[in-house]
């Protein structure tokens, strides 16, 4: 019997990139000359990729730009973002050893981010974690992107598990978990403008000591039970 799949989401569960998407979103905006955004602005706007993040600043600042405009915006977010890589990002406290934990008992893992894949894929090689990963699906990588349960079905193809488990901080997260029927975690230390405990995820953690291959199996085989 195979492992069931640990999939992460990355920005606010596996890695605290609030305040390099911060500077880099508000270089990005810089040249329109609205107000900078604020930390707290954040879990509001992370969670559906660069482009939502930024057009939701436009329209928090109530300022709208052409399309070739948002362009040149889109632009300079992305050369900022990933010429500052790793900056301040960091991997949440007792992540390493939970993924070592995980690992030991034969649980592969992946992520299923909304961050666009090449930045993705860029963040987790700079902090050293890639070969933890046996898939990595972002934002634009197929057509579709979470709260899409596609987006988490696709990464437990291609990662060829039968079972997974989804772990989160966004509704995006575990309203795609719950579609794709596989149980979802929340954690309570992401970006998140809806209360976690509102999320309806089958669990919650506020910290990545909880997170253990009994907690999975316990969660996998609960799902189990409530398939006709
Ligand atoms: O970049 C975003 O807006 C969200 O990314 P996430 O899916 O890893 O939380
Ligand atoms: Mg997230």
């Amino acid at each position: 019997m195979t492992q069931p799949l640990v999939i992460f989401d990355l920005d606010g569960t596996l890695i605290h990139t609030a305040p390099d998407l911060m500077a880099s979103l508000n270089h990005a905006i810089e040249p329109v000359g609205v107000e900078p955004v604020h930390y707290d602005d954040m879990s509001f706007l992370v969670g559906r990729g660069a482009r939502v993040m930024i057009q939701r600043a436009l329209e928090m600042r109530e300022r709208s730009v052409t399309a070739e405009e948002f362009e040149t915006l889109f632009d300079r977010f992305l050369a900022f973002y990933a010429e500052s890589m790793p900056g301040q990002s960091a991997l949440y406290p007792g992540l390493d050893a939970a993924m070592s934990r995980l690992s030991d008992a034969g649980m592969p893992m992946a992520i299923c981010t909304n961050k666009l894949e090449h930045l993705a894929v860029r963040l987790i090689e700079r902090l050293g974690i890639t070969s933890s990963f046996v898939t990595i699906l972002g934002g634009d990588s197929i057509a579709v992107r979470k709260p899409d349960p596609e987006h988490i079905l696709e990464t437990i193809r291609r990662s060829g598990a039968e079972k997974a488990v989804m772990i989160g901080d966004s509704s995006n997260d575990i309203v795609a978990a719950r579609e794709a029927r596989v149980p979802s975690i929340a954690v309570t230390f992401g970006y998140t403008d809806i209360p976690v405990e509102q999320l309806g995820a089958d669990h919650i953690i506020d910290h990545f000591n909880l997170l253990t291959p009994e907690l999975i199996n316990t969660l996998v085989d609960a799902a189990d039970r409530k398939k006709p």
